[in-house]
């Protein structure tokens, strides 16, 4: 098999470098500072976060990849104002979190549209909590469906749609109360390869479209360096950064980039974050000495 000769994924071109020296400059949106989350179990103490700190710039699009267990959904959580941090704090525009708000909007993997109202109401129902009337919530609701280009089922109920589409109006449904910040929790896991690609591609359009900073938690590594700016990746147990990497693939994406070499040398880095290589034990090799023992052929493959 020919070895890839892929460059180091730090190494960025010009338009990278330059883009990141923008994005830096833009004002912080998100901070986490010294951030501990601390859950008791039957088992003891659980540390599922370890000194977490982070900035995330305005319109910045952040992936957070680790091990199950590593702490992504409890920092989201944190991060939604749905769990308290133990100590340390969150910052979003200079002001600590500790509840929901209408400045985070939230779209998780479930599909958790409610299953009674129209596409319409749902995403309508946002805006009349927010204090909108009918009116002007339904209309500013019809904008939205139109831009996930649901016009035609607008008056539909989630289970007449698809699971893209259904996710297409969670999105909409948390972009009408236009929040600032954008979390998702492996909001495409359980839509089919094509859908997925489909939806990674529409919301990277939307995206680029409006002034919205992404937080996105995803298991899959290609998801992750297709969509992000910088990719936070965590270990467990604690969960704790691992490392915070700058995503080398130039802007605007797209599918093709999947084999480029910068886009390749990324993924590597993160397979070697996430699945490091296992070192033998001793009973990989009890298990070796048996088969060469038992076998007159198998000793030869040796
Ligand atoms: N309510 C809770 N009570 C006790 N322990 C918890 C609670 N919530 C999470 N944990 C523990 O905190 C750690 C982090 O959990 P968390 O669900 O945030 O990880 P994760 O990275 O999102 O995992 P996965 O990828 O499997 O969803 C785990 O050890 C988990 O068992």
């Amino acid at each position: 098999m020919t070895k890839l000769n892929l460059p180091d994924y730090k190494l960025q071109s010009e338009e990278v470098k330059d883009r990141f020296e923008r994005l830096k400059q833009r004002p912080v949106t998100l901070e986490v500072k010294n951030l501990y989350k601390h859950f008791n179990s039957r088992n003891g103490q659980v540390t599922a976060l370890k000194d977490i700190n982070l900035k995330i710039h305005k319109r910045e699009f952040v992936c957070v990849i680790g091990p199950s267990g590593c702490g992504k959904s409890t920092l989201i959580r944190i991060l939604a104002g749905l769990e308290q941090a133990s100590t340390g704090e969150v910052l979003l525009n200079g002001n600590a979190v500790s509840k929901p708000g209408p400045e985070r909007g939230m779209v998780f993997q479930g599909y958790t549209l409610f299953p009674w109202l129209t596409v319409k109401r749902n995403v309508m129902f946002g805006l009349i909590e927010s204090g909108y009337g009918e009116g002007e919530a339904e209309a500013e609701a019809l904008q939205w469906i139109d831009l996930i280009g649901l016009k035609r089922f607008a008056e539909s109920y989630p289970h007449q749609l698809s699971g893209g589409m259904k996710q297409r109006v969670a999105i909409a449904r948390a972009l009408a109360n236009k929040p600032k910040v954008l979390l998702m929790d492996e909001p495409f896991g359980a839509l089919d390869a094509q859908t997925r690609a489909k939806m990674q591609a529409y919301l990277l359009e939307i995206w680029k479209n409006i002034d919205i900073t992404v937080f996105f938690i995803t298991h899959d590594l290609d998801e992750a360096i297709y969509l992000a700016d910088r990719i936070l990746v965590l270990k467990a147990n604690p969960g704790e950064v691992q490392e915070l990497i700058e995503v080398p693939v130039p802007h605007p994406r797209n599918p093709d980039q999947l084999l480029s070499p910068e886009f390749l040398a990324t993924k590597k880095r993160l397979e070697e974050l996430i699945h490091p290589p296992t070192t033998d034990t001793d009973e990989d090799h009890l298990n070796l000495m048996r088969m060469v023992h038992v076998d007159d052929d198998v000793g030869s493959v040796f």
